[in-house]
C-alpha cells in the first residue's frame, strides 16, 4: 500500500511556503552573482548524461526542503513498493513493473509470490528469435517474397513509445521500413496501404486489450486490403503478429497464436515500449539495440532505486516541478529537444505525464485541494524558436522547460550542429538572464537611434529574464542514452504521483469520452435526426447527417 499522505500538511510544506516567499522575490541573475558554485552544486551526471538545473528559481535551502518533502511523504518506501511488486495500482487492482521489463540483472520480481522474470525472458526472446528471422530475410512472405515493411497499428501506449523510439534512433536504422497506424481515420490506414505490398508487408496489431475500438477497426481493414490484393486466409499467419494480453482475442480475430508476443497487466499502456510492445523497435533497429536500450532504462532504475534523493536524477526534475506546479503556480512544462530525431519526445510524455498524474481525486478518494499534473508540451528547437518561445520569454505566463541536447550529432555535417548547440545554450541563457532596459538603451544608442525612438521602443525589447530551466546534455542519442532518458522521466511521473497523492498506473478519465461514441456510433448509422442529447449535440450531429 502507498502511503495516503495530503503533502500540503507537511512541516516541509509549511517551509516550503514561507521559503517561497524570499525565493519569489529573487533573480536568477542575482542568485548566480551571489553564488559562483551553483553550477556544482546544482548539477548532476548519471553517466553519459549531464543534468544541470542551476538555471532553476532555487537556493540550497530550496533543495532541502524538497527533499525533506519527498521523505515525509513516503518517497522511499513508495519506490521500493513499485519495484518489489505491491500493488500500488489499487483502482485496477494491479503491480507496476515496467521495470521488470528491463531487469537486465535478473534478480527475481514478485507478483503474488511468483518470479515474472522467466516469463519476461521467455518473450524476449521470442522477439529475438522473430526479429532476427524477419530481419535476415529467413522469414517469408505468403508468396515467398521476404519482408521490406513492417506495419504496426495500435494507438496510445501501443503507438507512441514504438514512433518516438524508432524516430530518435533513426541512425540505427536497418532496411526494414516501418510505418505506424493509430488514428481511426481511414485516411491514416489508407494512406499507409498505398506504401506498400501485400505480399512484402508484416502488420502487427499492438494492443495490450486487444478490444481498442480504433486498432480493431484498423486491423479489420488491414486484413481484408491482404485478402484483396490476392492472399487467402491461410497466408494471414506469414503477414499478422498480435502484441497483446489477451490470447482469446487474438485467437479470435485469426491471428495464429504461435505468432503473438504476449505480456501482462502488470505493465502499463504507456510503460510499454519495452513490452513485446517494443517488437517494431526490435525490428526496426535490430534486437541487439532494442536490449541495449532495457540496458539503459535498467541502469536508470538503479540509480533511481539506489541513489540518494540529492544526486537522484528523477527526482530532483520531480521535485522541481512540483515547485514551480504549486508554489510559483505554472500551469504547464515545456520539453525542448534539441535533436532533430527526438521529435516526438514531448508527444511521447504528453500520454505518459498526462494521462498519468491528470487526476483530481487523490488516494484518499478525496477531491485534491492543490494542482496536480501539469500541462506538457514542445517541440523540438531550433523549430519552436521561430514559433512560440516569444510567449516563453516575453509572455505572462512562467514556463519552466526542459532542453535537451545531445553533444555528439548522429549527423555531423559542416557547421549545423555546433549552429544548434549554438542556440540551445543561448536560449537558456536569456531565459535566464533576460536583458535590462539599461542594456536595451545602449545597445539602441549603439544602433544610432534618436532619443526619441529609444523611449518609444525600449519597453518593448526589455526581457525580464528569471525564466526557470533544465538543462539536459548528453553525449550521444544511443539506444543506452535514450533508455535511461526515458526511464528517467518515468520516474519524474512516478514521484509527482506519490507526492500529489494521486494514482499514477490507471487512466478512467479516458473511458467517458468512449463510452459515448459507443452510444452514438448506432444513432450515425440511421437516416433519422436524432433528440436523444443536449441542443447542442443533437444539432451538430444532425448537421452532420444533412451533409455525409
Ligand atoms: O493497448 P490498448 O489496449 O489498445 O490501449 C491503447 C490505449 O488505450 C487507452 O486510450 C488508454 O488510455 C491508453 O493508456 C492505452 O495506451
Amino acid at each position: 500500500m502507498l502511503p495516503k499522505i495530503n503533502f500540503t500538511e507537511t512541516a516541509s510544506y509549511k517551509y516550503l511556503t514561507d521559503h517561497f516567499i524570499e525565493i519569489s522575490e529573487k533573480h536568477l541573475r542575482g542568485l548566480f552573482r551571489e553564488d559562483p558554485a551553483r553550477y556544482e552544486k546544482f548539477s548532476v551526471k548519471f553517466n553519459e548524461i549531464l543534468l544541470d538545473y542551476s538555471k532553476n528559481r532555487i537556493n540550497e535551502t530550496t533543495m532541502a526542503l524538497l527533499i525533506q518533502l519527498a521523505k515525509e511523504c513516503g518517497l522511499k518506501e513508495a519506490i521500493e513498493a513499485m519495484f518489489t511488486g505491491e500493488i500500488i495500482n489499487e483502482t485496477e487492482g494491479r503491480a507496476v513493473l515496467h521495470t521488470a521489463l528491463r531487469n537486465q540483472w535478473n534478480e527475481p520480481v514478485k507478483v503474488d509470490g511468483a518470479d515474472v522474470m522467466p516469463d519476461v525472458n521467455g518473450v524476449l526472446r521470442k522477439i529475438e528469435q522473430f526479429s532476427h528471422s524477419v530481419i535476415s530475410g529467413e522469414w517469408k512472405g505468403y508468396t515467398g517474397k521476404t519482408i521490406t515493411d513492417i506495419v504496426n497499428i495500435g494507438i496510445g501506449g501501443s503507438d507512441l513509445g514504438p514512433v518516438m523510439v524508432t524516430e530518435a534512433l533513426k541512425a540505427y536504422k536497418n532496411h526494414l521500413n516501418l510505418h505506424f497506424v493509430s488514428n481511426v481515420d481511414g485516411t491514416h490506414i489508407i494512406e499507409t496501404l498505398k506504401k506498400v505490398k501485400a505480399e512484402s508487408t508484416l502488420f502487427l496489431i499492438a494492443s495490450k486489450t486487444f478490444t481498442t475500438q480504433e486498432t480493431m477497426a484498423n486491423a479489420h481493414t488491414a486484413r481484408n486490403w491482404f485478402l484483396q490484393e490476392g492472399a487467402s486466409d491461410s497466408d494471414v499467419a506469414k503477414h499478422f503478429a498480435a502484441l497483446s494480453t489477451n490470447e482469446k482475442a487474438v485467437a479470435a480475430f485469426g491471428i495464429d497464436t504461435n505468432n503473438m508476443f504476449g505480456f501482462w497487466d502488470w505493465v502499463g499502456g504507456r510503460y510499454s515500449l519495452w513490452s513485446a510492445i517494443g517488437t517494431s523497435i526490435a525490428l526496426g533497429i535490430g534486437f541487439d539495440n532494442f536490449k541495449a536500450l532495457l540496458a539503459g532504462a535498467h541502469a536508470m532504475d538503479r540509480h533511481f532505486r539506489e541513489t540518494e534523493f540529492e544526486q537522484n536524477l528523477p527526482v530532483i526534475m520531480a521535485l522541481l516541478g512540483i515547485w514551480y506546479n504549486n508554489f510559483f503556480e505554472a500551469e504547464s512544462h515545456a520539453i525542448l529537444p534539441y535533436d532533430q530525431y527526438m521529435s516526438r519526445f514531448a508527444a511521447y510524455f504528453q500520454q505518459g505525464d498526462m494521462e498519468s498524474n491528470g487526476k483530481y481525486v487523490d488516494r484518499n478518494g478525496e477531491k485534491v485541494n492543490y494542482q496536480t499534473g501539469p500541462i506538457i508540451w514542445g517541440e523540438p528547437g531550433t523549430n519552436g524558436q521561430h514559433a512560440f518561445y516569444q510567449l516563453i520569454h516575453q509572455g505572462t505566463k512562467l514556463i519552466p522547460a526542459d532542453f535537451i541536447a545531445p553533444a555528439q550529432s548522429h549527423n555531423p555535417v559542416g557547421a549545423h550542429h555546433s549552429l544548434l548547440l549554438s542556440n540551445f545554450f543561448a536560449q537558456t541563457e536569456a531565459l535566464m538572464n533576460g536583458k535590462t532596459e539599461e542594456e536595451v538603451i545602449a545597445e539602441l544608442k549603439e544602433a544610432g537611434k534618436s532619443e526619441q525612438e529609444i523611449e518609444a521602443l525600449a519597453a518593448f525589447k526589455v526581457f525580464e529574464g528569471n525564466r526557470p530551466t533544465n538543462s539536459i546534455l548528453v553525449k550521444k542519442i544511443t539506444p543506452e542514452t535514450l533508455g535511461s532518458l526515458i526511464a528517467m522521466y518515468e520516474h519524474k511521473i512516478f514521484v509527482q504521483g506519490i507526492i500529489w497523492n494521486i494514482f499514477s498506473f490507471d487512466q478512467w478519465g479516458v473511458e467517458l469520452g468512449k463510452q459515448l461514441a459507443n452510444k452514438i456510433l448506432p444513432e450515425l448509422q440511421t437516416k433519422d435526426f436524432i433528440h436523444s442529447h443536449d441542443s447542442s449535440t443533437n444539432g451538430l450531429i444532425n448537421q452532420y447527417k444533412e451533409w455525409r
